[in-house]
């Protein structure tokens, strides 16, 4: 594989790809902060591209990679939670609803319980989770123990979930390796932003059906 090879994208898939009505939770670190944050921008930039609704993307952030499998589950089963509850809360509204109907009285409760229920998408569970830190190689086995926990862990989190979970870690031998798949130029080369990649496979994986 030539140096540049490596900083191409994924060959697109071909399929349409409407992320319109898609929620999308972003997890990203602030260790190596101005690498990561062109990453984030690059996955930003792709969902969006992919239709998905700025308000519908989730950022939050986190100390570093070790910490990234456990706050994208505590996120997802939060909104999964969320949206639980929301149903219920629905149900019983139109319940009530139903009773004050029935003694012909129209209108609060009924449009109340169709709001709750007209805003699913920032209430409901996440479509997808994209997961972005860099780790880079240290002096210790430091960067080895944290790469395998990591990546072991955020496919733990996308299989026991059952949300599409991108491993969007750039796990790297120096800090030009992470620059150039950044999109960041290191001499006479520009990479490119594998957070582009990222927000890609993640609407392509929440749509992905039989
Ligand atoms: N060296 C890097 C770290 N180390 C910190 C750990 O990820 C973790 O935050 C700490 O061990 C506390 O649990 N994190 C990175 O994201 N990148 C590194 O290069
Ligand atoms: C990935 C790391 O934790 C690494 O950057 C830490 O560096 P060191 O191995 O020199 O402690």
């Amino acid at each position: 594989m030539s140096s540049s090879d490596f900083h191409k994208g994924v060959k697109e898939t071909g399929r349409k790809l409407d992320g319109s009505g898609l929620k999308v939770l972003v997890v990203h670190t602030r260790w190596n902060a101005e690498i990561v944050d062109e990453l984030v921008r690059g996955s930003l930039q792709a969902l969006e591209a992919h239709g998905v609704q700025r308000q519908n993307i989730v950022v939050r952030d986190v100390p570093g990679a070790y910490e990234l499998p456990g706050a994208a589950q505590r996120l997802i089963r939060q909104a999964q939670q969320q949206s639980t509850n929301l149903v219920s809360n629905v149900v019983e509204d139109l319940m009530a609803a139903a009773g004050e109907l029935a003694g012909s009285v129209r209108g609060s409760a009924v449009a109340a319980a169709a709001d709750s229920a007209a805003d699913p998408i920032k209430q409901g569970p996440f479509d997808a989770a994209i997961c972005i830190g860099v780790l880079i190689k240290g002096s210790t086995m430091h960067f080895e123990y944290i790469a395998d926990a990591v990546s072991h862990g955020l496919m733990r989190v996308g299989l026991d979930t059952g949300v599409p979970t991108v491993f969007g870690v750039l796990t790297c031998l120096d800090s030009d390796q992470a620059k150039l798949r950044a999109g960041q130029r290191v001499g006479a080369e520009t990479g490119h932003n594998h957070g582009a990649d990222w927000g890609a496979a993640a609407v392509e994986m929440a749509l992905l059906e039989i």
